[in-house]
C-alpha cells in the first residue's frame, strides 16, 4: 500500500464516523468508547441477545472481545456475529487471554468456527493458542513466545482464512500472502490496561471504511502507534496515568499528514 492511503483512511473514518458495535469486556468499556470518539468514530456497546442482531446489522463494524467472558456474553457474540455475517458487516475479534484457561481457548476457537471473522487481533501468545501452537500466557498479558511473529501471523491467516494482526514491539498484519510490519508505538502502552482492546476497536473503525482489510489494519496500527508516541512525548516519560489521558488527546488530535510522515512501515512479503 502507499503511504498516502494511511492519510486517506484516517480522513475517511473522520468523515464517515462509522458506527462501531462493541461487545467487549467490563475492564475496558469506557476507555474503548472514549478512544473511538477521540478517533472520530461512533461507538455503541450493546450486549442483550434481544438487540445484538439488530445493532450489528446497522453497524459499520462489529468488534467482539472476550476479555470478561461468560455464557451469556459468548452467546450474544455468536448471535451478533451471525447477523454481521449475513449483512456484510466486517467482524473483528480479540481473543483476550486465549491459552490462559481451557475455557478461553475453547471459546476463541469456537468463535472462529461459528462466526466468519474478518480480522483477528491479539498478542503473539493469544494468536498462537487460537491456532493450537504453544505460546505461553499468564492472565491476559502476552508472555514470551518462541514463535516468530511474522511466521505466526502468516500461518494463522492461512489456517483461519482471515486477516491476522499480531501485536507487540512490532505489529504484524498478514492475510497469508501479503504481510506488513508496523513499528510505531511505545512499550508504555503495556502499562495501561485495555490499550490492546481499544486498538482492536480502532481496527474495526478502519475496517468499516476501507474494504481492503490488510490496508485497513495497517492504517489503524500506524495511526494508533503514532498517537501513542506523541502521547509519550507530551506526558513526559514513564507516567502511565498521564499517558492514558494523553493517548485519548492524541487519538483526537493527530492528523493524517503527520501519521504519513511518522509511520514506520515495511512490507515483509
Ligand atoms: N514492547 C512494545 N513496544 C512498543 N509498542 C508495544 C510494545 N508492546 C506492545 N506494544 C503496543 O501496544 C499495543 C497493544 O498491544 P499488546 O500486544 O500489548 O496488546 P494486548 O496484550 O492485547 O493488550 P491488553 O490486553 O492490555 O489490551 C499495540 O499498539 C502494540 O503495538
Ligand atoms: C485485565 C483484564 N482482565 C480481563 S480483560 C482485561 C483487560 C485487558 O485485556
Ligand atoms: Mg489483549
Amino acid at each position: 500500500m502507499e503511504l498516502h492511503e494511511l492519510e486517506q483512511n484516517l480522513m475517511k473514518v473522520r468523515e464517515q464516523k462509522p458506527l462501531v458495535h462493541n461487545i467487549t469486556n467490563v475492564v475496558v468499556t469506557n476507555f474503548t468508547a472514549n478512544g473511538l470518539l477521540a478517533l472520530g468514530a461512533s461507538p455503541v456497546m450493546a450486549y442483550a441477545k434481544e438487540e445484538v442482531a439488530d445493532m450489528a446489522k446497522i453497524a459499520g463494524a462489529l468488534v467482539l472481545n472476550m476479555g470478561t467472558l461468560d455464557e451469556t456474553v459468548v452467546h450474544a457474540m455468536h448471535v451478533a456475529g451471525r447477523s454481521a455475517n449475513a449483512h456484510g458487516v466486517p467482524v473483528v475479534f480479540d481473543p483476550v487471554g486465549a491459552g490462559a484457561t481451557p475455557y478461553r481457548t475453547d471459546t476463541a476457537r469456537k468463535m472462529m468456527d461459528e462466526v466468519k471473522v474478518s480480522i483477528l487481533r491479539g498478542n503473539a501468545a493469544e494468536i498462537a493458542n487460537v491456532i493450537g501452537e504453544s505460546g505461553t500466557i499468564k492472565g491476559v498479558d502476552g508472555g514470551d513466545t518462541a514463535a516468530d511473529a511474522v511466521e505466526l501471523a502468516r500461518q494463522a491467516a492461512r489456517k483461519l482464512g482471515c486477516v491476522v494482526v499480531v501485536t507487540g514491539a512490532d505489529d504484524i498484519v498478514s492475510d497469508g500472502s501479503v504481510t506488513w510490519k508496523v513499528s510505531n508505538g511505545t512499550a508504555l502502552l503495556t502499562k495501561v490496561t485495555g490499550t490492546g482492546c481499544l486498538l482492536t476497536s480502532v481496527i474495526g473503525a478502519f475496517a468499516a471504511v476501507e474494504k481492503d482489510l490488510v490496508k485497513a489494519a495497517v492504517s489503524a496500527l500506524a495511526y494508533y502507534g503514532v498517537a501513542a508516541e506523541e502521547a509519550l512525548k507530551v506526558s513526559g516519560g514513564d507516567r502511565p496515568g498521564t499517558f492514558q489521558t494523553e493517548l485519548l488527546n492524541q487519538l483526537h488530535q493527530v492528523e493524517g499528514a503527520f501519521v504519513k510522515k511518522a509511520a514506520i512501515l515495511a512490507q515483509v512479503e
